[in-house]
């Protein structure tokens, strides 16, 4: 009979092969837990309690605001802000970093999050995640922007938890990548995928083919070949995919593979790329290297962008190793 492993369990035993861990880490991370699990609770309930639909109100962004934007915000400002492992907190739904109150000891570590990840599907009941990444940070202070804005190469963690069928997070410490499946029975998190490793090569697309006409030439060539397949350069037929909830999109990539693109566009010249460096494109580019696949911008590896703002947006490419190469060779070649 295989012991089922919970995620408490698992991330003791990875710190038992650290001999300086303090210990802070693995609570944080169980902090997150907690959180994550209200947020499960609350967005399977939906409407029967009254989280659906807008707020009405706008964030930095420039979006309106889903109620559960704002709720999945509070809740995990709010089950991470007195803990002491914080020294401070960025998300996606307020401007500036979140400062611990002065009454609560402050920690080592900086958590950027993205509450709700995919709202536009929300009211449609269909998968949504929270993201989230943890930098290290020099101790007891109120870190300012600078602080935050770190490579996404010195990440010490990235995680997200997919609100799906199943509630799922799947989390790295640079030590691969682990998926954990949420036990409704006993309200744990348990060890269901190890090691999870991308195909090197894969036939199925994710873009917004929408937004076809303001893309780049390499993409435009990329996405050409994939739709003309072994009619055109290819020697294979591609199939396509697109969640619009960047957590579902990835985790399918984990799990069999594929190629994910939201490339820069034409759109809006203020804002040529969608998603968001920090709390995004970081924490997902983290998992996916560790998962043996790539990820880029199409000109250059996204864990090693030097941030300049904590709501940057980046052109991101990411999953199936042979075909972000190949995207990228495209970009080379102009
Ligand atoms: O609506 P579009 O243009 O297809 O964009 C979908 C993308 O936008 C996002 O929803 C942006 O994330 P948020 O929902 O957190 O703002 C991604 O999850 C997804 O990949
Ligand atoms: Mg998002
Ligand atoms: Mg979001």
């Amino acid at each position: 009979m295989s012991h089922k492993i919970t995620l408490t369990q698992f991330l003791i035993e990875q710190q038992r092969g650290l001999p300086d861990a303090s210990g802070t880490f693995t609570l944080l991370l169980n902090n997150i837990v907690t959180a994550c699990k209200k947020i499960s609770h609350l967005v399977n309930r939906g409407e029967l309690i009254g989280v659906l639909g807008s707020a009405e109100s706008e964030n930095i962004q420039g979006e309106i605001q889903k109620k559960l934007d704002i709720i999945t915000n509070d809740i995990m400002v709010n089950e991470l802000n007195w803990t002491g492992h914080l020294a401070g907190m960025a998300s996606e739904e307020i401007d500036d970093p979140i400062k611990i109150p002065d009454q609560y000891p402050k920690g080592k570590y900086l958590l950027l999050f993205d509450p709700l990840d995919g709202s536009s599907n929300i009211d449609v009941n269909l998968a949504v995640g929270t993201i989230f990444s943890i930098l290290r940070c020099r101790e007891g202070i109120h870190p300012d922007v600078q602080d935050f804005l770190q490579k996404g190469a010195e990440q010490v963690c990235a995680g997200f938890v997919l609100y799906g069928p199943s509630t799922m997070m799947v989390l790295t410490t640079g030590h691969g990548v682990n998926a954990f499946t949420l036990d409704q029975d006993i309200g744990e998190f348990i060890l269901t995928h190890c090691n999870m490793q991308i195909p090197e090569t894969t036939s199925e697309f994710a873009i917004n083919m929408s937004n076809q006409r303001f893309w780049e030439a390499p993409v435009q060539r990329y996405i050409e070949d994939c739709v003309r397949g072994n009619d055109g350069v290819s020697d294979k037929n591609y199939n396509m995919r697109w969640i619009a909830s960047l957590v579902a999109d990835v985790y399918r990539i984990l799990t069999r593979g594929g190629v994910f693109l939201y490339p820069l566009d034409t759109r809006n010249p203020s804002k040529p790329a969608k998603l968001r460096l920090m709390y995004e494109a970081n924490p997902m580019g983290f998992i996916i290297e560790q998962a043996g696949g790539l990820c880029s911008t199409g000109r250059e590896r996204i864990l090693n962008i030097k941030p300049d703002s904590i709501h940057q947006r980046v052109p991101v490419i990411l999953g199936s190793k042979q075909e972000v190469e190949r995207i990228m060779q495209y970009h080379q070649q102009g």
